[in-house]
């Protein structure tokens, strides 16, 4: 029996301008990130990402971005954002993750020598809705652009995960097709190199979408 048609789920993060966030759901795109990470050059404060929300098409989902905020932080963010998906980039353990009642991804540094374990993954997070892998190394804040060895995607992660770390429109296609993740995750690669911090280019958002439903097909 032939395979049903897979849709890579493609996640545009580190928005701060309504219009991008409105051009990312005509496009077709799964979910949006704001990021609240304190070392963030993207950090974008609960007022503002609430009314990023309002640009939001339906059947769209926020996604709420932290690194070692304190408890506080993301609860005031999760009443005045409303994010249908919480994601954590810090040292922050299964009670904090779990403790705000939410679906939540928690992103794992790729960079550096650590080979990851899958099984120990999921024994570390049971609770999450799936992993992040991330290009950075352990310890760094994510957002730069820096991708990881591709070989190194654990084959045996049983939940969904994504990749991110310096993916941009050039490189995805073979991303995808080499490591077929659940979904993708991109910042910087949709961003114009010389443009305001966090704004998109609204040419690569297109064409990022593009070249993922083009491995799609392959
Ligand atoms: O975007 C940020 O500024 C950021 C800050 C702290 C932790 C994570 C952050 N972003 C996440 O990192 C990945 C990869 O970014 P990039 O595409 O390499 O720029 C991105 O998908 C965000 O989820």
């Amino acid at each position: 029996m032939s395979q049903p048609p897979f849709r890579t789920r493609i996640k545009f993060c580190g928005m701060t301008r309504p219009g991008d966030v409105r051009l990312a759901g005509e496009l077709g795109v799964d979910a949006v990130g704001f990021v609240f990470a304190a070392r963030s050059r993207r950090r974008v404060d609960a007022a503002q990402a609430a009314a990023m929300v309002e640009a939001l098409a339906p059947m769209v989902d926020a996604v709420a971005l932290f690194m070692d905020n304190p408890a506080e932080e993301v609860r005031e963010v999760i009443a005045r954002v409303r994010p249908a998906l919480l994601q954590f980039h810090g040292d922050e353990d299964e009670a904090f993750c779990r403790s705000f009642g939410l679906r939540y991804l928690k992103a794992v540094p790729m960079g550096g020598e650590a080979s990851l374990d899958p099984l120990q993954l999921h024994a570390r997070w049971p609770s999450a809705a799936g992993f992040l892998l991330d290009g950075h190394a352990p310890g760094e804040a994510g957002g730069g652009g820096v991708a990881f060895d591709w070989s190194k995607a654990p084959r045996g992660l049983i939940k969904p995960w994504f990749m991110a770390g310096g993916l941009t429109p050039d490189n995805v296609h073979d991303a995808v097709a080499s490591t077929r993740p659940w979904g993708v995750d991109v910042a910087s690669g949709i961003e114009a190199p010389d443009g305001v911090p966090g704004a998109k280019d609204g040419a690569r958002m297109r064409r990022f979408v593009e070249e993922v439903r083009r491995a799609d097909c392959g």
